[in-house]
């Protein structure tokens, strides 16, 4: 906002005299033609002065003459104030030689109007933002310095009734999201907050600083309380209607492949527009993004556009295949191939999948010795199967995904590097759950449907605060941990009401919280549980374990896996029992 204020050189003054010191005589006692404006001594070594008189008459007396400061014609505004310490007008110089003066007054003069403009800028800014959003400014002592709009009519509290008053008199101070920023000077980035009981609001909150100084806190927030209600709404009649929808469905499937990717935040739009694009051609694809974000989901959606469902897709989970069987497993075998096949041969996974799409996921955890053989498929589009000396050629389109940093990989030398560019022809990077939370409201809706159709529960209403703690939590299993969360909310909710207590622990914000790293903390009857319920209660909490490991790890499940001393095969079964 520098450019607000003029330049030195547009506040030059140039009606003035000059007069040097050795010539002073000359203007005692005449009616000097440079009388009524400025007149300025020099004495020839950058030194100047201003004569304080309306007259030249009584000018020998030294105490007529004032110390003036000089500027730079390229100092800027703010540095010059100092200049007016020792005279209301200073000597500007270009190059060492007098081109002017400035007057304090009409720098103040130019302050207040920028400040202004600067005002008249903010305001109107600020009016134009969404109206459902409420931005406000506190101060340094905590009053309120802004209130949009769209705060007056969130917060229903008018902006002449609250502006310049403390905003505790208003808001619970605990409650104060802005004040708690002011104090703390942390931001707040998509929050679910609460100001008032009644309300639900997202909120995105900073600390205004100057000079490193916090002088006050800035705070946009979005009803969500409206937004909630309406769900709730949407949820009673989308479930009534849905058995319908399936019907209609079955007779017209929907011709969109990508209908099952839920989310309307701007980044899962991104990412769903980016494999519209991809998915008219046959170029193979690399897809990124942590565990459970919906990788092999957008893999299928890039099939079923191009090649068909009906056409072969041929998944495989490079973690989970033991080192010595991938190529096999890969590329099939000839009969007699080694002892302990079958007899008579197999067919490999590129060959199933020929005319279709060969899904690779977890393609980081692949071998180096198979990458080189992959590479060749993707180069040459041919292969041979193990025992077999008959080059086969295949045609199936491959896609690949990862959890894991593979220019780490390559930088650490476990991933080649000509095989990354090969797969990286299109790359698509899909976001963790904890970046796009506005999606879990509809990811929400859609499992609800989803389950309730599965266990015949008819949900009627989610208590407000289910979704409070789901948009709290972090999600570090992201989508999927949403779903598996969704469907045991369902099966808890007998009664047709999705309750906060029905949430897992880890989850639930309550006080029922049960701190998982202390296993002795649950207060369970031993003596009354039968094995099943035994079994359930260990599978809670190895589930559980599993999750702050997933998320510690960043989804990288090898690292787990050797963390915790364990195969990575016994690891993968693990995860697959616990539906993680
Ligand atoms: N945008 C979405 N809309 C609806 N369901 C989704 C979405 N994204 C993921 N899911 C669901 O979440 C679960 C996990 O998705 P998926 O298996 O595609 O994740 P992934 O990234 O491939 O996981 P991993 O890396 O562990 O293999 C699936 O049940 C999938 O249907």
């Amino acid at each position: 906002m520098k450019h607000v204020l003029p330049s030195l050189e547009c506040l030059i003054r140039t009606d003035y005299s000059m007069i040097h010191l050795s010539n002073l005589s000359e203007l005692e006692g005449a009616q000097h033609e440079a009388i009524g404006v400025p007149i300025f001594l020099e004495n020839g070594q950058g030194r100047y002065g201003l004569l304080q008189l309306e007259t030249a008459s009584k000018l020998l007396d030294q105490s007529c003459v004032m110390d003036v400061a000089v500027v730079n014609i390229d100092d800027s505004l703010q540095s010059i104030t100092q200049a007016f310490r020792v005279a209301p007008l200073a000597i500007v110089e270009r190059n060492g030689k007098p081109v002017g003066y400035i007057s304090s007054s009409d720098v103040i003069e130019a302050t207040l109007q920028a400040f202004r403009h600067l005002e008249a800028f903010f305001s109107t800014t600020l009016e134009t933002l969404n109206p459902d959003v409420a931005i406000t400014l506190i101060n340094e002592e905590g009053h309120v310095a802004v209130w949009t709009s769209g705060a007056e009519h969130i917060f229903s509290i008018r902006r002449d009734e609250i502006i310049g008053k403390p905003a505790s008199d208003f808001f619970q101070v605990d409650r104060l999201q802005s004040l708690r920023t002011l104090k703390t000077g942390e931001s707040a980035h998509k929050m679910q907050h609460r100001p008032r009981h009644d309300m639900f609001v997202l909120i995105n909150s900073n600390p205004i600083t100057l000079d490193d100084q916090i002088i006050g806190a800035v705070a946009a927030e979005s009803d969500l309380t409206t937004q909630m209600r309406l769900h709730q709404e949407l949820l009673q009649m989308t479930t009534k209607v849905h058995h319908l929808q399936k019907e209609v469905a079955m007779l017209s499937p929907s011709s969109d492949p990508f209908q099952h990717i839920k989310g309307t935040s701007k980044t899962i739009k991104n990412s769903i527009d980016t494999i519209r694009k991809i998915s008219t051609t046959k170029a193979t694809v690399l897809i990124q993004g942590k565990s459970g974000t919906g990788k092999e989901l957008f893999a299928k959606g890039i099939h079923d556009s191009r090649e068909g469902s009906s056409a072969p897709y041929i998944a495989i989970n490079c973690g989970a295949i033991p080192a010595a069987l991938f190529e096999s497993e890969l590329f099939g075998y000839e009969r007699g191939a080694f002892s302990g096949a079958d007899p008579k041969g197999k067919k490999g996974k590129v060959e199933l999948a020929s005319g279709g799409t060969l899904f690779l996921d977890e393609i980081g955890e692949m071998p180096l010795e198979m990458q080189v053989k992959l590479l060749r498929v993707l180069q040459e589009r041919s292969y041979f199967p193990v025992g077999g000396t008959q080059l086969k050629r295949t045609d199936c389109r491959i896609i690949a995904a990862t959890n894991r940093n593979l220019e780490q990989m390559i930088a650490e030398g476990s991933f080649r590097e000509d095989l990354y560019y090969r797969l990286n022809v299109v790359s698509i990077e899909i976001p963790s759950l904890r970046e796009r939370k506005e999606d879990i409201y509809e990811l929400t809706q859609s499992f609800l449907q989803e389950f309730s159709l599965i266990y015949g529960r008819h949900i009627q209403s989610i208590a407000p605060d289910v979704f409070e703690d789901l948009l709290l939590y972090d999600w570090p299993g992201n989508i999927r941990e949403l779903r598996n969360t969704i469907e045991r909310l369902v099966i808890f909710s007998t009664d047709g009401e999705i309750r906060r207590e029905y949430l897992p622990d880890n989850i639930y914000s309550g006080d029922k919280h049960i701190p998982v790293s202390n296993p002795m903390s649950y207060n369970l009857d031993i003596m009354k549980m039968d094995g099943a319920k035994f079994q359930a209660e260990l599978d809670k909490f190895e589930r559980n374990l599993l999750l702050q490991a997933l998320a510690s790890a960043n989804g990288n499940k090898l690292s787990i896996a050797k963390q915790l001393g364990i195969s990575r095969a016994t690891l993968y079964n693990k995860l697959k029992r616990l539906n993680l």
